[in-house]
């Protein structure tokens, strides 16, 4: 390592007499995605990508390539001059430009987070941008259809291509001027380390050969642990399985109350079942298949920390279409469904090897992964924690990605697929002619949520699940079992338990559905069409709050409401999912409880995640919106 250590000091001492801003020099740092400069210390320059690694004032580091840096004395000079140009002179006093002439001392992040900018303002951005003689040059946009093939070769394209860009700087300097947010993530930007040797300079000084040696070692950055870290991913990989048997075993009693606790076991050979195992696995055949249809649109994922877009077939509506065409082909022709009540604790045994051979595989799959596609939170070197918590954040065979699949396939649509099992075998049990009111809300209420979710496909893209974990046993555990076995307790609770209804509490719970499902589904796509383009002309009247990635955060809106505004619509709904089954037992409002813990967990690991990516933009973003979930509550 010290030789490592020395060869940068090498390239320094060196390589830096040809380079223009040396190490340790104070300069302008261009501001990403906008025309601002502020102050910045230089830390290293990395040869094979050309990129300088500057340090703001308030500690966020970033890669610049030379065309955005510039000399402090040149900086003011011309920056005097342009201020007395009259188009300077028209720039408003709550603009980012203003601010920074008027103060070049204050911290980049303090004066980007006070910029409370007009989404609109852009436009008049524009203007003042083309004062400013300096570009960031883009990084072309990758859009492999075949991702996961050549795993290791596709990062050696990748490099290749960041190095040409320099050449189509002029080329795209118009477009670049003009749409600062819509360029975001597209910049050569490394996110501010969070390794604790971030502040060593001499450790950002990096020789290509080491860095070949640490991509060989499978060593990047990681966040910190959560979910108990080591120790808790060996208590989650136990009681997560646990915890279903609890409820299949319990919902199964006569009378599922804390006073029946715990469930008897039964033999073990009645877990076994070859025919369920197989059903699964036919059900999840079929649902590939049926993802692989070249039907729907291919589209876009976020970009990686590559660059790179991945292409998402989100043929999701159609896959739940043909699924329910076949379904009721197979009742139509005499299969019968209640099966899967008398059969859920077999087909949920079968869902779980399935889940644990998956997640087996992906974790011997990630091994072979380059470390660049490696999730941040589950490479901490630890195989116990890294296979709970996901190694690989894309995993993909081919164009087939494995985590999208499961999360939106298999499991949700198996939800739907087996209350309707339990409408039919409360029909069955109670010798009803039809489902009663409490199943059939129960049935549509969730079946509205998935459809939802298939229809706005894409908008999962921007979730955090898509965007920043891995895929590992959480999720594929979480997908293939946790939903379809555990979401259906209320329609499963109510095959033996009646619960009638009276018209006003069921029109009072078809609003109180309404109503989340409007907040729920309003607040989602405004964040996701956001984050698709942000300058889109219909979220002009929006406000943002401009950050040091070149992302900008909403801070009107839905999302200048509270800071998880669809949480909120989620858990009126689910509040709306338990009513019906009424209050005799705690059992069909544990869905209601493990989601407000869920969601609750959910917003402080992306308060923790945000912090880290946005630094003093997010803390600005936390005062501005002081609530979490609940408006003045929570
Ligand atoms: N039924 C279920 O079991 C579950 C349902 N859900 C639902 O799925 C949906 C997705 O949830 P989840 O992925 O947890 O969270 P979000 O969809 O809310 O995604 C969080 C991300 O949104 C971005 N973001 C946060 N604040 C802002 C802002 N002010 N402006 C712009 N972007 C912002 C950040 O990412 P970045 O800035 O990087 O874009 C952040 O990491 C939710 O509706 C949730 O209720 C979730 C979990 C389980
Ligand atoms: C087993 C663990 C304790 C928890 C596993 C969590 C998963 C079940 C959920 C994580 C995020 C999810 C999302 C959805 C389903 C549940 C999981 C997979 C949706 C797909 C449900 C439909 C919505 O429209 C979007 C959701 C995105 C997040």
């Amino acid at each position: 390592m010290s030789q490592k250590r020395r060869a940068g000091t090498y390239l320094w001492t060196v390589m830096m007499p040809s380079l223009k801003y040396q190490k340790g020099e104070t300069v302008m740092g261009r501001w990403p995605g906008s025309s601002l400069y502020y102050e910045v210390k230089v830390l290293g320059f990395d040869l094979k990508s050309q990129l300088y690694t500057v340090i703001y004032k308030d500690g966020t580091e970033l890669e610049l390539r030379e065309q955005d840096l510039k000399s402090t004395s040149g900086f003011q000079a011309r920056s005097r001059s342009r201020s007395r140009s009259p188009g300077r002179r028209r720039s408003r006093s709550r603009s980012p430009g203003r601010t920074t002439r008027r103060s070049s001392s204050r911290t980049a992040a303090a004066v980007a987070a006070a910029a409370i900018t007009d989404n609109a303002a852009s436009s008049r951005r524009e203007t003042r941008l083309r004062d400013v003689e300096v570009t960031l040059s883009p990084l072309p946009t990758k859009t492999p259809e075949n991702n996961g093939n050549n795993r290791h070769e596709k990062n050696e394209d990748k490099l290749k291509v960041e190095n040409n860009t320099a050449n189509k700087i002029n080329e795209s300097e118009k477009k670049v001027e003009a749409e600062p947010e819509k360029i975001q993530g597209r910049y050569n930007l490394r996110r501010r380390k969070d390794d604790g040797d971030a502040k060593s300079d001499e450790a950002k000084v990096e020789h290509p050969e080491e860095k070949e040696a640490k991509k060989a070692a499978g060593a990047t950055f990681a966040t910190p642990l959560d979910f108990g870290g080591k120790i808790g991913a060996y208590f989650w990989l136990l009681f997560l399985p646990a915890w279903v048997l609890f409820l299949v075993l319990h919902v199964n009693q006569e009378d599922p109350s804390l006073a029946t606790f715990p469930p008897p076991l039964p033999p073990l050979d009645v877990f076994w079942d070859a025919q369920a195992l197989s059903f699964i696995i036919l059900w999840i055949l079929f649902q590939a298949l049926l993802y692989v249809t070249p039907v729907g649109k291919l589209s876009e994922g976020m970009p990686l920390r590559s660059g790179e877009r991945l292409k998402y077939r989100t043929n999701g509506f159609f896959a739940i279409v043909v699924s329910a065409v076949a379904v009721a082909a197979a009742v139509h022709y005499g299969v019968d469904l209640t099966y899967i009540y008398s059969h859920f604790l077999q087909l949920a045994t079968g869902s779980f090897l399935i889940s644990f051979v998956l997640s087996i595989f992906l974790y011997v799959y990630s091994r072979y992964a380059a470390p660049e596609q490696l999730a941040l939170g589950g490479n901490s070197g630890n195989v116990v924690y890294d296979f709970f918590k996901g190694h690989e954040l894309n995993p993909r065979i081919k164009n087939f990605d494995l985590k999208f699949f499961c999360e939106m396939r298999p499991g949700l649509i198996g939800w739907c697929l087996i209350n309707f099992a339990m409408a039919l075998a409360e029909m069955k049990k109670q010798g009803l002619d039809a489902p009663s009111n409490s199943m059939i809300l129960v049935n549509l209420f969730q079946l509205l949520y998935v459809v939802d979710g298939l229809w706005n496909e894409e908008a999962i893209l921007t979730t955090m699940d898509l965007m920043h974990d891995g895929f590992g046993f959480m999720l594929a555990f979480g997908d293939l079992v946790w939903v379809p076995f555990t979401y259906t307790m209320q329609a499963y609770y109510l095959v033996s338990h009646p619960s009638p209804l009276s018209v006003p509490a069921l029109t009072a719970i078809v609003i109180l559905k309404l109503v989340g499902f409007y907040i729920f589904r309003k607040s989602n796509s405004e964040k996701n069409a956001f984050r698709r383009n942000p300058s889109d002309p219909k979220l002009s009247y929006l406000k943002t709050i401009p950050t040091a990635t070149g992302k900008s955060l909403l801070v009107s809106g839905w999302w200048g409401m509270v800071r998880h505004p669809n949480y909120l619509g989620d858990l009126l709904m689910a509040l709306a999912w338990s009513l019906p089954c009424g209050f005799s037992h705690l059992l069909p409002w544990y869905y209601m409880i493990y989601f407000i813990i869920l969601l609750v967990h959910r917003d402080s690991r992306d308060m923790v995640e945000c912090r880290r990516k946005y630094g003093l933009a997010w803390d600005e973003y936390c005062r501005t919106v002081r609530y979490r979930i609940i408006p003045h509550v929570y």
